[in-house]
């Protein structure tokens, strides 16, 4: 199991105590290539630079905090995934992180597109993604959303629920198309990560049971229907896995629903998705797989069900969200305190916090945290950075080394914020949401602005 996704409940004493499972680095000025980003570096002058850019230069311009996200990296991320897959189709998740920029970014790397809302489907439509590869997913899209979708021609939508079913035929006829499916599958996999990221265990509201016929009933009232296409079938095990077992599984159980499918109904459906959900680095204990490992098991255990059960090999699609978006980031902060807790810890308070990144509150998730600004020699210090909301359970990192010298004023970064962390921020205190800032060859731009409390007051017509 990943140290950064595990069953909730308490996971660290709030002391740790002697011999920890939390060593001190060795050197405290290391940057651990698994969770920074491909440019990012430590110049001679011990201060950080990332696309060639001072993070201090960053912070000056761009002010913090701010979700410094490395071009580069994503996109070679996106060639990763595309090469690894090559003859399969690969639709970034936008859940994970979806803005205009990111949007063409993909497209230029021939990636697909998987939304998930009516919000995710506009950004997508107005920075000119083809609706014909985009997938529309969501286990409760609303009766406007769906009609939107079929109207801009989307390539797919993947239904979720019978009332669904009845929605999408129903809009589709009074259009006079045909839209194309998926249906998703609910594989019972106990995936193992967090609970509330896993998704294809029985007792959930995603997906239709393959174990009690939901899914068999789900596939039957949509061949019925006229105005629909049963491409195929799509399962989505959940997110941040690491044991690549529990997508071996769901293969081979969807590829016996396909089997399943052609004789009861003689039909061979000629399309299957696999999801998203490959695990990355969020500390040095992480060991994520690549996507390469990830393709050569997956096709050749699609290849092998499908020999055994005398079927044709289905085209398959995968939706990475978090392998893509969230190593390409950091968050950069500027430390506002430093409290010293005798014989407990160190909290350092930054200008964020669980406004820009639920995930350490909601999934207990650990991250790496370095000071950038400048090296230090100073010895380890315990340290919980916090943010600045009116809770303790604000905490970005919850145990993590700071070099002792740590000041106000001094800048520090928390790596593998790409994901869930935009996407997921809040306006909690009325703090406004930080800019997204892409750099690339020496240049920093925002490809997603500041909030400002105008924004905040905007939306108060009161
Ligand atoms: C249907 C579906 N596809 C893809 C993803 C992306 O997952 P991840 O970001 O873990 O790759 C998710 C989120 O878990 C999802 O629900
Ligand atoms: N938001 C989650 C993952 C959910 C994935 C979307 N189905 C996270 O931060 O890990």
């Amino acid at each position: 199991m990943s140290r950064s996704a595990h069953p909730a409940g308490p996971r660290h004493a709030d002391v740790l105590p002697e011999g920890h499972a939390l060593p001190a680095p060795e050197d405290l000025n290391a940057l651990d290539p698994k969770v920074w980003s491909l440019t990012t570096k430590r110049a001679d002058d011990g201060v950080v630079t990332v696309a060639g850019m001072d993070v201090r230069d960053l912070a000056r311009e761009f002010g913090t905090p701010a979700y410094i996200l490395d071009e580069d990296d994503l996109r070679s991320r996106c060639r990763a995934w595309k090469q690894a897959f090559e003859g399969s189709d690969v639709f970034y998740a936008g859940k994970a992180f979806l803005c205009r920029a990111l949007v063409k970014w993909i497209a230029e790397e021939g990636l697909n597109l998987d939304v998930c809302s009516g919000g995710e489907l506009a950004v997508a439509l107005s920075a000119g993604m083809d609706p014909a590869r985009i997938a529309f997913h969501g286990n409760n899209k609303s009766a406007a959303e769906i009609e939107r979708a079929i109207e801009v021609g989307v390539g797919r939508i993947i239904v979720d629920s019978y009332e669904e079913i009845a929605r999408v035929a129903f809009a589709a006829e009074r259009r006079g198309v045909t839209q194309k499916v998926l249906v998703r599958v609910t594989v019972g996999v106990e995936a193992h990560t967090h609970e509330f990221i896993a998704t294809a265990h029985e007792d959930q509201k995603f997906g239709l049971s393959v174990n009690d016929g939901k899914a068999a009933e789900a596939v039957r009232r949509v061949l019925k229907l006229g105005s629909l296409e049963l491409l195929g079938l799509h399962s989505h095990i959940g997110s941040q896995i690491f044991d690549t077992a529990g997508f071996e599984v769901s293969a081979r159980r969807v590829v016996a629903v396909l089997a399943a499918i052609r004789d009861e109904h003689g039909v061979e459906l000629p399309e299957i998705d696999l999801g998203g959900g490959l695990g990355i680095a969020y500390t040095s204990a992480d060991d994520p797989q690549q996507p390469a490992d990830i393709a050569r098991q997956l096709i050749a255990i699609v290849e092998r069900e499908c020999a055994a059960a005398n079927l044709r090999v289905p085209r398959l699609s995968v939706e990475p969200g978090r392998a893509i978006a969230g190593p390409s980031t950091f968050t950069l902060y500027e430390v506002g305190t430093v409290k010293h807790l005798d014989g407990l810890r160190t909290y350092v308070s930054v200008d964020g916090g669980m406004s820009d990144n639920i995930r350490t509150a909601l999934y207990d998730a650990e991250y790496d945290v370095a000071l950038v600004s400048r090296a230090s020699d100073a010895e380890p210090m315990l340290s919980r950075v916090v943010g600045k909301h009116c809770e303790s359970g604000d905490i970005v990192v919850r145990d993590a080394y700071l070099p002792a010298d740590l000041a106000p004023g001094d800048l520090v970064a928390v790596p593998a914020t790409g994901a869930y962390c935009r996407s997921m921020a809040s306006n909690y205190n009325h703090v406004t949401r930080p800019a997204v800032v892409a750099v690339k060859d020496g240049a920093g731009r925002v490809v997603v602005r500041r909030e400002t409390e105008e924004d905040l007051l905007r939306l108060d017509v009161g």
